[in-house]
């Protein structure tokens, strides 16, 4: 088994009232960015929570690399994590905050320095803490999450209250740590920022899985709601040779018909069999906010 990689099996917290997390099983692979998505309340902190071994699972396991968070030989250089916006002395400086951090985890500290430049604070180092805005304190708390250099990152709503360049930032600094075969996992429930970020996305609602896999694969599993696209010069005698199948044509603005339930390639074969010339022909997806809203519709609503 790979060293990074995330295998989370039967996962279960059940809190006095609340089944905050319900049987739960997904894995997350090193060398790629998962997007671990859910609507408020899903269950995505309790179970990252379960993973970091800061929660006692009801029921289930959560493994890193093989090991329970709880088993591992050297936590700090297997995984960094940042759960909430970073807090620190407010009298200290960035930088003697993560020398504190590193003594204390038994890091060199010439490890600081590092992070610092890794996350773009070497200009800030030298200024206290209390002066920090939120996407400096997110990124300090990266700094500090990266000092072990560990194998796998696990990141809660990293991107709350950081502005569009914050973002972009994260983006880049993300990606750039799974391209160097580290395993990323980033909770989040800004949908249209996770369809950039990630390459696979675990999606739970209600504590319970809703989908895995990646991006495109979650989205082709939603073909149901793709339509296809059509212009041409005959719309009467392509819906007449669609006709009695599970096609369902619709007209759109300005001459152009929408098609679902059936897929592209068909419509181009029914198109061609009828002798239809086509000036268009294009499979339209749902971007994953409507995929997202779809799969956990009525789930969201339930706490
Ligand atoms: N310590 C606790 N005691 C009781 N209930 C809890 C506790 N922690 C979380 N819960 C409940 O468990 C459910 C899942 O919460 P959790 O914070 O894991 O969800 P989330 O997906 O991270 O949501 P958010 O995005 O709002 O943080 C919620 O209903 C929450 O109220």
């Amino acid at each position: 088994m790979s060293d990074g990689q995330i295998v989370v099996s039967g996962l279960t917290k059940q809190y006095r009232r609340v089944r905050a997390v319900d049987n739960l099983s997904f894995e997350v692979q090193p060398g790629r960015v998962t997007g671990f998505l859910g609507p408020n309340g899903a269950g995505k902190t309790t179970t990252l929570r379960m993973l970091l071994n800061l929660v006692k699972p009801t029921a289930g396991t959560a493994t890193i690399g093989g090991h329970r968070y709880a088993d591992l030989h050297d936590p700090i250089r297997t995984v960094g994590a940042v759960l909430e916006a970073s807090s620190a002395h407010k009298g200290r400086t960035g930088r003697n905050h993560l020398r504190v951090v590193a003594a204390s985890a038994g890091l060199p500290a010439s490890r600081v320095d590092d992070v610092l430049e890794l996350v773009g604070l070497t200009p800030a180092a030298k200024r206290k803490f209390k002066g920090y805005s939120l996407g400096m304190r997110q990124r300090l708390g990266i700094a500090a999450a990266l000092l072990g250099d560990p194998q796998v990152l696990i990141l809660d709503e990293p991107a709350n209250g950081l502005d569009p360049e914050g973002i972009r930032w994260m983006r880049d600094l993300l990606k750039g740590l799974a391209a160097g075969g580290r395993t990323v996992l980033v909770s989040s429930h800004l949908l249209s920022e996770m369809q950039i970020l990630a390459d696979d996305i675990v999606i739970i609602a209600a504590g319970q899985l809703v989908r895995q896999g990646s991006v495109s694969t979650v989205m082709d599993s939603m073909s149901t709601v793709a339509r296809v696209r059509v212009r041409t010069p005959d719309t009467e005698k392509l819906t007449e040779a669609l006709a009695g199948g599970e096609a369902t044509v619709e007209p759109g603005p300005d001459g152009v018909i929408f098609i679902s339930g059936v897929d592209a390639p068909a419509v181009g074969a029914a198109a061609l069999g009828a002798g239809v010339l086509l000036h268009e022909l294009v499979t339209e997806r749902p971007d994953l906010e409507g995929v997202f809203l779809e799969l956990t519709q009525g789930k969201a609503a339930i706490r």
